[in-house]
């Protein structure tokens, strides 16, 4: 019910209308427009030099905007030669090197932003924030007297403290070794889910984003690849460059042989036949090239003497390499003219035959 309450009070609180930056020759962002419903995680996700950086900085503040509307709230923010300035935006940010001043303690660190309080209100909130983010009894230290993780908590506690609008990160966790940034995933799962802030939060790790975004924005050479719902992504990408950061590690050459209804196509991949999902089938012509997305969680080994079920894709190679990964084996399967990845918990020799099976639905063809 609740739930149901806090749905129906959504309300767009940032909007970026057709934003671009041009920096000379180069074009940082191109044309990007993007609508964030108040409460709602939003992960901006691509490859370096893709632009993430250059839209944190135009909502920011810390850059103008060549074209394009930035509103927050319904309020105009920035647009081609007018800019808030950023200490008047509703908005702050935590930055990837955590910027935290190093002469300054944890209390007046994160307290900074606070001076409308009086010195009581100011305590008990810094406070709260830093029992919030675990950091009880750290009141007084210096940055150089905290590890990584708990320098980036302060960086988080400051852009709390002022309970600004929006919330920007900027690959916040990068500085941090693998176990940490684990650790710190679940932590700001927890903390988005309780605070319901809106929140702009960009990387480059497709795990990360997914970890705690309600949607997801990729962007490639400044453009926009793909918005939408993070599973929805993930289970439908826009393009081949979208499925391979979605995790779809195999690339196959396969041909359009027939369609067979309801998006589904029957394709030849070498000598072999399949059925699969068709993403853009508006040109589909049989003889068509696709290439034909697959992840290596949705391949299962099978023994070629199994019972063949009508909506499992059967195929059938030889082990070209096997390689160990810690916890299982990958293995590139030789299906002639294309190769396959898949996951083994055991070794296999190269040059043994193996089959496979998936379902038709976990294959995506793009032509
Ligand atoms: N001040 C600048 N002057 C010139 N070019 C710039 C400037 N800032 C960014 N660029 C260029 O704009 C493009 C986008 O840069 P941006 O920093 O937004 O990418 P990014 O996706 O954040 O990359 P990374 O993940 O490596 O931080 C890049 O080609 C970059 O070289």
């Amino acid at each position: 019910m609740l739930q149901k309450n806090w749905q129906a009070l959504r309300c767009t609180m940032l909007d970026v209308s057709h934003l671009s930056r041009h920096y000379g020759d180069s074009v940082a962002l191109d044309d990007i427009s993007l609508h964030l419903d108040t409460g709602r995680v939003l992960a901006v996700l691509g490859p370096s030099g893709c632009g993430k950086s250059t839209l944190l900085k135009l909502v920011s503040g810390l850059e103008d905007p060549d074209s394009g509307e930035i509103r927050i709230n319904g309020r105009l923010i920035a647009k081609r030669g007018f800019s808030l300035p950023p200490e008047k935006r509703p908005i702050n940010m935590v930055f990837q090197d955590y910027a935290l001043w190093p002469h300054m303690k944890v209390r007046n660190i994160v307290g900074y932003g606070l001076t409308s309080l009086s010195r009581s209100e100011r305590k008990r909130r810094v406070d709260e924030l830093l029992s919030l983010l675990h950091l009880d009894g750290y009141a007084d230290r210096l940055p150089a007297e905290l590890s990584g993780g708990q320098q980036q908590r302060v960086a988080i506690a400051r852009a709390l403290a002022t309970d600004p609008e929006v919330l920007l990160f900027d690959e916040p966790l990068s500085n941090l070794d693998v176990q940490l940034r684990m650790e710190m995933r679940h932590e700001l799962a927890d903390l988005f889910e309780r605070l319901r802030k809106t929140v702009l939060y960009v990387t480059h790790d497709p795990l990360e984003a997914c970890a705690f975004a309600d949607e997801l924005l990729v962007l490639r050479h400044g453009k926009l690849e793909q918005v939408g719902p993070v599973r929805s992504l993930f289970a439908d990408p826009a393009s081949p460059w979208v499925a391979g950061l979605a995790g779809y590690d195999s690339r196959l050459t396969a041909h359009l042989h027939s369609a067979i209804g309801n998006g589904l196509w029957r394709l030849t991949v070498g000598n072999q036949t399949l059925v699969c999902r068709l993403a853009e089938c508006a040109q589909a012509v049989p003889g068509a090239p696709v290439s034909l997305m697959l992840h290596s969680s949705s391949i299962k080994l099978c023994s070629k003497d199994e019972e063949q079920h009508p909506d499992v894709n059967y195929l059938s190679g030889t082990v070209r390499q096997c390689i160990f990964e810690g916890h299982q084996w990958r293995i590139r399967l030789d299906l002639g003219e294309t190769l396959l990845s898949l996951v083994s918990n055991q070794r296999h020799e190269r040059g043994s035959g193996l089959s496979v099976s998936f379902t038709q639905h976990s294959a995506l063809a793009f032509h």
